[in-house]
């Protein structure tokens, strides 16, 4: 295969975490590097962009979701929307602590839907201009991404545009890397899969001779 083909063209982000951590501002600061105060967002918006990652055009679809709790009748949603993304984005707020404790229990749901562990995932704590507020301490976050193994990135979406950029940078950087891991282990089992047939090509003919 060429190597323009093997390239990722698109990939689909999902955006996941509670109520109020800032899903919507940090979608639409990407897109358009503004930051708008408010938001009338009660239901799932999907975006469409193409950006530039590493100096390589990719066409990115956002599922900027509504709060879901993992457990209750909203799962089945959250399910489907898990399984339409390629890579993940985990969102709490440093002024939520609920916000916080809600990070692992979405991650291990992600786990259990792609039935796979090492799914690109990028933890964002945001709000970190409210240093007043703040109730999660940045090593907490850190400790939790250790743990969980998933990059991590403390921000404030209304004050640091390029901050916002550098997380969606590392959440595609991380997909296009699980793509090419995905193509190689294809590759593999097609390679093997010829050696197989080669040999039952092989024995089969010198059976045919011995008879
Ligand atoms: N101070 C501060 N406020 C922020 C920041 N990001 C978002 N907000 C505010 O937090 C509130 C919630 O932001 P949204 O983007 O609507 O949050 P959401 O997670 O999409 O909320 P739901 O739609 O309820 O799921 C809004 O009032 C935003 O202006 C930030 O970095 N700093």
């Amino acid at each position: 295969m060429s190597e323009s083909v093997r390239k990722m063209l698109r990939a689909k982000l999902v955006v996941l975490g509670r109520d109020n951590c800032g899903k919507t501002a940090l979608c639409v600061r990407f897109i358009t590097r503004r930051f708008i105060g408010e938001y009338e967002h009660k239901r799932e918006v999907t975006y469409r962009c193409q950006k530039i990652v590493d100096k390589e055009a990719i066409e990115l679809e956002i599922l900027d979701t509504v709060n879901k709790e993992c457990v209750g009748p909203a799962v089945s949603s959250l399910e489907s929307s898990i399984k339409w993304g390629d890579g993940f984005l985990i969102m709490y707020s440093v002024t939520d602590r609920s916000s916080f404790e809600a990070v692992s229990r979405l991650k291990r749901l992600i786990d259990h839907v792609k039935q796979t562990l090492g799914i690109p995932t990028v933890i964002v704590a945001n709000k970190c201009d409210m240093e007043n507020g703040r109730v999660v301490r940045t090593d907490e976050g850190q400790a939790l991404a250790l743990d969980l193994r998933c990059s991590f990135f403390e921000l404030s979406v209304a004050e640091d545009a390029s901050a916002v950029e550098a997380a969606f940078g590392q959440l595609v950087r991380e997909v296009r890397q699980e793509f090419q891991r995905h193509l190689l282990a294809m590759d593999k089992r097609s390679r093997m899969l010829q050696m197989r047939h080669a040999l039952k090509n092989k024995l089969t003919r010198s059976k045919t001779m011995q008879w």
